[in-house]
């Protein structure tokens, strides 16, 4: 079986991809790796979700969605940022596929903690068959949403949906792309972060915001046997290593 490789791709750094994250994804194309793409969109959701004047919260990273949000989330996801990466891919002959939940029970989830994140997911499964057929031809590009057994759609954090995808796939490799180089301290690169370090970072609030999903997300792959997991700017340098 062909390596799976999972990149999240935040909503930010959709505009800021260069090119020779093009070409690196031309190169395993080549050597006949699955690529799927995980992509974000949380800047524009929180910007419309302003101007529609829907409360914009988040607790972890994660952001808190009534049933308004939710719908607006959907909207945002499958009807701009994923054209958007979809547009951007073919301008540089790459053949890619945009997927969602509801594509042959893709994805299927349950709530995180409705209590706290109202409606908010993980994903439980992935259609493994469906995936091994389509991404031998074609790069994937999913949105982090997922629908339970019982047809409810989900907002799911992108950070936990490229994990929980990597996980399910036994992908070989997890990239988290953001928009900074890696996770800072002090204006530097952490180049390998331990779960100890990262521990003693987020205490020290020095890992905030975006990044602590992140950072939950890239222990939770690494700790279910995805070997390389990264966080970085581009495919062609590290950034900081999980180890
Ligand atoms: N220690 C840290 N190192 C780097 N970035 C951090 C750190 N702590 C918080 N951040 C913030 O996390 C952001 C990335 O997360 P986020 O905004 O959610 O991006 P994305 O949309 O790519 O997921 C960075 O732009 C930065 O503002
Ligand atoms: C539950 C949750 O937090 N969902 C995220 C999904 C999009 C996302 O994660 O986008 P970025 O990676 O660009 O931030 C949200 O609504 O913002």
């Amino acid at each position: 079986m062909k390596d799976f490789i999972v990149i999240k791709i935040g909503g930010n750094t959709i505009e800021q991809l260069t090119a020779d994250f093009y070409q690196q994804l031309h190169l395993w194309l080549e050597e006949g790796k699955r690529i799927l793409l995980v992509h974000g969109g949380g800047s524009t959701i929180s910007s419309l979700s302003v101007q529609l004047k829907l409360p914009v919260r988040k607790l972890n990273g994660i952001r808190v969605s009534d049933e308004k949000t939710l719908d607006l989330t959907r909207m945002v996801l499958l009807g701009k940022t994923q054209p958007l990466l979809l547009q951007k891919l073919s301008e540089h002959s790459l053949p890619a596929i945009g997927l969602n939940a509801s594509d042959d029970n893709l994805l299927v989830g349950d709530f995180l903690d409705k209590k706290t994140y109202g409606y908010v997911g993980e994903i439980k499964t992935v259609n493994k068959k469906l995936l091994e057929k389509l991404l031998t031809t074609h790069i994937g590009v999913i949105a982090p949403l997922t629908l339970t057994p019982s047809k409810q759609w989900l907002n799911v954090n992108a950070d936990t949906a490229a994990a929980d995808i990597a996980s399910l796939l036994n992908a070989t490799a997890l990239y988290l792309m953001t928009d900074v180089p890696g996770v800072l301290n002090n204006g530097k690169i952490v180049s390998q972060l331990s779960l100890e370090t990262a521990h003693d970072l987020r205490n020290q609030k020095i890992i905030t915001n975006g990044m602590q999903p992140k950072i939950t997300a890239a222990f939770q792959a690494f700790q279910t046997g995805v070997e390389h997991v990264s966080i970085t700017n581009k495919l062609t340098t590290t950034g900081t290593l999980i180890i």
